[in-house]
């Protein structure tokens, strides 16, 4: 993450609807490798002190649920320069300059907003990255081309478009219509527009092909993390279980150390295994007197803190209980409720399901229940 300079704002822009990249969701708000479009744009801007999250009037209430604090969240408008005009209004007089990204850009890279900053820090009025064109340029006539259009000194122009604050404003207030970008309007103001260092993987999600390319360029820098974990508890004296945080009714109890709770022991150290982080006795030892009769929430609750301390997420979760009773079919979705609420994840990542040893072995002789888990850690 880049620590901005005091007196530098970011302003994304994300009031579009999206309409080239398909039905669904506006593409900001649309899921990415496991996170939203926008929260990744937003994360990449974190080290700025003020930032302006313009958004369709539409998505408001959605923007200021999830962004809130922290941030300004502004109306937009019909067009992307109009929306723009909204934010730099909002920002006018909190700080000396602005950079201006596509909310659709969540892949910028640390060093191509670093050097659109370096270059106003050396006294550019403006300044925004961009790459030469490399193929050759064509004119079309329908599916046929018609002619070669030169390339020299074409560049494909990106975002975050930097600028001194009040003269990007005036600008925009000079020139009220749509433009291709703000480098448009301060060309049109008059000032010089230096180029900086743009990136391929700096795409700007556009065509519904775009999110799979996004997602290759994740996929390349991707740390993902599984995790196993394996517990069994024996059957003792007892009216219910408790199995992934859920009290069951039964005609035994789980023999243990805490409250037996073999299902979420097992999700535990699939966690601590993904971290590689040993497993529950590590952190929490038997030994101990204090966990005697232990929620094991707590355990849970310890892995997950830990997995989100080191820079993970939880991207899913499978438990498997294997017992031939009680059933655990009729609780499942309960216990995935439950489980998602310790660790913070959503419920539609966590899986709870069950299966009998078909008599087979300790489980088949109902000596007592096991459970395995997997878990999926991403790091952010
Ligand atoms: N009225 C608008 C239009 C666009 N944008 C934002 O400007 C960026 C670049 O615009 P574009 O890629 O054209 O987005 P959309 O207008 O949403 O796309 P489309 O043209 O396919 O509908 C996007 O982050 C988009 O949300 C905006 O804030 N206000
Ligand atoms: C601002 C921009 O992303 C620079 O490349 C681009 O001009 C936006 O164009 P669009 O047609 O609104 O997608």
């Amino acid at each position: 993450m880049i620590s901005a300079p005091a007196g530098f704002a970011a302003l994304i822009t994300a009031a579009g609807r999206g309409t080239r990249a398909g039905d669904g969701l506006p593409k900001q708000w649309r899921d990415l490798a496991g996170r939203p479009v926008l929260d990744r744009t937003l994360a990449a801007f974190a080290g700025f002190e003020r930032i302006v999250l313009v958004v369709h009037p539409d998505d408001m209430g959605q923007a200021i649920a999830r962004y809130a604090g922290g941030i300004t969240i502004v109306a937009g408008a019909e067009t992307r320069a109009a929306s723009v005009r909204a934010g730099l209004t909002a920002l006018q007089g909190q700080a000396s300059h602005v950079l201006i990204h596509d909310g659709a850009r969540p892949l910028v890279a640390p060093s191509v907003i670093d050097d659109v900053i370096r270059a106003l820090q050396e006294g550019a009025d403006a300044a925004a990255p961009a790459l030469p064109v490399s193929d050759a340029l064509w004119r079309g006539d329908g599916a046929r081309v018609a002619a070669i259009a030169p390339r020299d000194g074409l560049f494909r122009a990106q975002t975050p478009q930097g600028f001194v604050l009040d003269r990007i404003l005036q600008a925009h207030r000079d020139h009220p219509g749509d433009a291709a970008d703000d480098v448009q309007l301060a060309l049109a103001a008059g000032m010089e527009v230096a180029i900086t260092q743009g990136s391929e993987d700096n795409l700007k999600i556009t065509f519904p092909a775009d999110f799979a390319r996004a997602e290759r360029i994740l996929g390349t820098d991707m740390d993902i993390r599984l995790g196993n974990g394996y517990d069994v508890h024996a059957f003792g004296p007892g009216d219910h279980v408790t199995l992934c945080g859920v009290q069951v009714p039964h005609d035994a109890g789980l023999l243990g150390h805490s409250d037996a709770d073999v299902g979420m022991h097992a999700l535990t150290d699939a966690i601590y295994g993904a971290l590689a982080q040993g497993d529950i006795g590590r952190h929490f030892p038997p030994s101990d007197p204090q966990w005697k009769g232990a929620d094991s929430a707590i355990f849970l609750a310890h892995a997950a803190s830990m997995a989100r301390d080191k820079g993970f997420r939880i991207s899913n979760a499978d438990v498997t209980l294997i017992c031939e009773a009680p059933k655990i079919g009729p609780h499942a979705l309960a216990m995935a409720h439950r489980l998602s609420e310790i660790m913070g994840v959503e419920e539609a990542r966590i899986s709870v399901k069950a299966t009998t040893s078909e008599r087979l072995g300790f489980t088949g002789r109902r000596e007592g229940i096991a459970a395995i888990a997997t878990a999926t850690l991403i790091k952010e």
